[in-house]
């Protein structure tokens, strides 16, 4: 009896060693795909691959795909596996310009995708693919032009002063404001006015719905950040786990108020020249009303509309993704423009004196034009872009095999190809002293001298951001009202350095910006 217990024992032994081994020689296997092609790799480690960090929530996406570009400097790309699933990160700009924009239909997707339940997360313009994005891409061009953001621009600039009226009652050395939080609302304000039409009155009541929902969004607890991750790297998985990308109960949320205010404004028959009354166009006639040039060469485009039709969940999902998609990035971009600018009082003092050059030509209500025309704003604004890319990084998936032009590598059909912002924006190859703040990297001389494909905060090529002109508008438009009331300054809980998140997909601080705003002296008088 005893010897048939060792011999039992033994043949367990046994088994499990060959399955150990048999565990070891398959990812033995899967990771010598890219040492066999001649492509660098940082070291994988078995069943996680390169993947190990972020399944322990240590890195953000922006932060793997980082570190997968800095295991390979002076090389042109580098390879790494999601679990077994080799993948590759593009570090070599003349490249990068390949997969974003001369070769496009090869990378016309997203590797991103939610679950097919997921209706408002998956009909979207970042979610989509193939034909429908195309169709829908061309449909919803026409909102975005410089004309329509003009009309908007006054609901922007009526948030803003909101913005002041808020920081007016937050003001002083005694009272730091959280930054991060009060950006956010702002950018909620903004955005439902423009996209739901909906005064949602974030900065007046700490219980604003708005708010809440968007909160739920971006609120990385252990659970949604795997989701999230999901989303970004193994987005076959969505659909098994029904992920979603906007979570249910915002879905729900943003449903009943977007058919509530288009029914009210339909009775009413109310317009306000914003993307909601755009929307309801597209809902009644298929396209909308031509305003520019640019537009009318958009609509002669139109195609089937069986690839795309804007009723029920498919026209919400639009509002939906420019809510989430406007309000996190643009709350991000002011957030970290005003830890720097707290942190470089020389920076500040510049800017301060264009704006209030401009308050002052303009009786304190600058136009649109005022805004976009103010040059060190603008280089202030891009430099951010460059230190805190809000979305770190671009990914697209590999439609077909595709040889790299002047490289010996074959991409195969269907791997997912990623662009490391973080990466490039700090390469001090590209940016000398990449940590250091200086907007001076982005004077006209010193943009034309800057390597094309280096720089990619709101992407490239027909992919790239559709909200490019609305995101810099409101963040601009809130930095004017803001700095031309008061100085920003750190108070003793401002974290320095800053520590960044490595749980949220769109670039944090872990600790929050507690700033303080020191009314200037010239209003108080
Ligand atoms: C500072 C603000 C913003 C930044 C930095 C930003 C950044 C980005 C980036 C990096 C992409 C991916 C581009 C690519 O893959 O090549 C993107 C796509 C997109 N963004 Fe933005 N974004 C901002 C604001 C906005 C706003 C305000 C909206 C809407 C109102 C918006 C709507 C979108 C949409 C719909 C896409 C997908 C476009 C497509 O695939 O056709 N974004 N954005």
């Amino acid at each position: 009896m005893e010897a048939l217990t060792d011999y039992a024992i033994w043949e367990i032994v046994l088994l499990l060693v060959s399955v150990l081994v048999t565990i070891y020689l398959y990812y033995v296997s899967k990771f010598s795909y890219w040492k066999s092609r001649g492509v660098v790799t940082p070291k994988p480690v078995p069943v996680f691959g390169n993947f190990l960090m972020g399944m322990l929530q240590k890195q953000s996406p922006g932060q793997i795909v980082q570190r997968v570009y800095n295991a390979g400097p002076g090389e042109p790309y580098v390879g790494f596996y999601i679990f077994g699933r080799p993948a590759i990160v593009i570090r070599d700009p003349s490249i990068i310009k390949h997969v974003l924009v001369k070769d496009f239909n090869i990378f016309a997707d997203r590797h991103v995708s939610t679950s097919k339940n997921d209706t408002l997360g998956s009909q979207n313009l970042f979610m989509l693919h193939g034909e429908p994005w195309k169709y829908l891409r061309v449909k919803l061009s026409p909102t975005f032009t410089s004309g329509r953001m003009k009309k908007m621009f006054p609901m922007v600039a009526v948030c803003a002063r909101q913005l002041v009226d808020y920081l007016l009652d937050h003001s002083g050395e005694k009272d730091p404001v959280e930054v991060k939080e009060t950006t956010a609302k702002y950018a909620t304000d903004v955005i439902s006015s423009c996209a739901f039409g909906i005064e949602s009155n974030s900065l007046k009541d700490p219980n604003a719905e708005f708010r809440e929902f968007g909160r739920k969004v971006f609120n990385f607890t252990r659970y949604r950040t795997l989701e999230v991750l999901g989303i970004f790297f193994v987005p076959s998985l969505m659909s098994f786990i029904n992920g979603s990308f906007f979570t249910r109960k915002t879905t729900k949320f943003l449903r009943k108020v977007f058919w509530d205010t288009i029914s009210y404004r339909e009775k009413n028959r109310i317009t306000r020249e914003d993307f909601l009354d755009l929307l309801i166009q597209l809902k009644n006639k298929g396209h909308v009303d031509s305003e520019e040039k640019e537009d009318e060469n958009v609509l002669n485009e139109e195609k089937s509309s069986s690839l795309f039709e804007f009723k029920g969940d498919n026209l919400v999902a639009q509002p939906a993704l420019f809510f989430t998609a406007g309000f996190e990035t643009n709350a991000t971009t002011l957030s970290f423009t005003l830890y720097e600018l707290a942190l470089q009082p020389h920076i500040q003092k510049r800017l301060r004196a264009e704006i209030a050059e401009i308050m002052d030509k303009s009786n304190g209500t600058p136009t649109y034009e005022d805004v976009f025309g103010m040059k060190y704003l603008g280089m202030v604004v891009s430099e951010t872009l460059r230190k805190y890319p809000p979305l770190p990084l671009l990914d697209r998936i590999c439609l077909q095999d595709y040889k790299v032009p002047e490289r010996n590598l074959i991409i195969e059909k269907n791997t997912p190809v990623y662009i490391a912002l973080l990466g490039l924006h700090r390469d001090p190859e590209y940016y000398p002293d990449p940590e250091l703040y200086d907007p001076e990297r982005f004077t006209e001389e010193n943009k034309r001298l800057q390597k094309p494909y280096t720089y990619l905060p709101f992407g490239d090529g027909p992919h790239n951001c559709i909200g490019l002109r609305f995101g810099l508008m409101s963040v601009k438009t809130g930095l004017v009202h803001i700095l031309s009331q008061f100085e920003v300054k750190p108070c003793k809980e401002t974290p320095i350095p800053l520590v960044l998140s490595t749980r949220s997909s769109v670039l944090a601080s872990v600790s929050g910006i507690p700033l303080t705003f020191i009314r200037s002296k010239a209003q108080t008088l």
